[in-house]
């Protein structure tokens, strides 16, 4: 007989708590078309997906544990790596409160009161370098994996078909033949002149968000929205550490 760890038992059950309190959350949608209303199950992620499953055309149709494996990779996926990034800003602006009053001057300048628009967001030059430089120090995503589809050499190693890679983001972002001495340092100033220059051209060494055809889907999306809870920072004081 197999004997399931604690840990396998524990991991069991959160699987079971967070696919009831999916199907919760899906049941109180459902209940709301039947009962009229709403006329649907709604336009955003969630309710798209529902709608997936009860698609007549069954080569478009998803079952409903699909349905929870998208809302879960969508969840692990999207929301810590954009918290993580967003809790270390806070952190790094604490430390470096210098960073933290131009980050407000530039949200000041360019907003002011305003709410932020699409146009000001791709000007803010000064938060851009900050993002690059937490999402450097601090990537939320340590490792990519790729599997090697055919028998490569990169110099003297030879690497065999079928194995999986694991590249570490954390060990390229803090090697200093790379980033120089100031490697462990936070200073948002190395990307001034864009990520091309700060890497030497070397698209490689800067990979936040992975790269090729799987990298991130939510890039733009995620840093678009750092930049926004950026605009709230400007209207208060991020404690100071010192
Ligand atoms: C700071 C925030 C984020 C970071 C650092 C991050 C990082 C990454 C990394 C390193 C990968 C692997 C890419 C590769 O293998 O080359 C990835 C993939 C992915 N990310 Fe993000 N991500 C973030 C935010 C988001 C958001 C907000 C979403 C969704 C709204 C998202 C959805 C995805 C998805 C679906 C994939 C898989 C793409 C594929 O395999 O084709 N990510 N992300």
């Amino acid at each position: 007989m197999l004997l399931r760890s604690d840990d396998e038992v524990e991991a069991k059950k959160l699987q079971q708590r967070i696919k009831s309190s999916i199907l919760e959350i899906v049941k109180k949608r459902e209940i709301n078309v039947k009962d009229g209303e709403f006329q649907s199950f709604g336009s955003d992620y969630l309710g798209q997906l529902v709608e997936m499953t009860r698609e007549s055309d069954v080569k478009k149709r998803i079952t409903i544990d699909q349905m929870i494996d998208e809302i879960k990779a969508m969840y692990g996926a999207g929301h810590l790596t954009t918290t993580n990034l967003l809790g270390w800003c806070v952190v790094l602006l604490a430390i470096n409160t210098e960073w933290q009053d131009r980050a407000r001057e530039e949200v000041n300048r360019i907003f002011g009161r305003k709410s932020p628009d699409s146009d000001g967001i791709a000007r803010l030059k000064i938060i851009n370098m900050i993002i690059n430089e937490c999402l450097r120090l601090y990537p939320p995503v340590l490792t990519v994996t790729r599997k090697v589809a055919k028998e490569a050499k990169i110099g003297e190693l030879r690497i065999p078909p079928k194995i999986n890679i694991y590249i570490s983001i954390l060990a390229l972002h803090h090697n200093p033949d790379i980033w120089g001495k100031d490697v462990h340092l936070f200073r948002p100033e190395r990307f001034a002149e864009g990520v091309a220059k700060a890497t030497n051209n070397n698209a490689a060494a800067f990979l936040p968000f992975g790269l090729g055809p799987r990298t991130c889907v939510g890039l733009n999306f995620t840093t678009n929205e750092a930049k926004v809870t950026f605009n709230d920072f400007a209207e208060v004081q991020v404690c100071s550490v010192t």
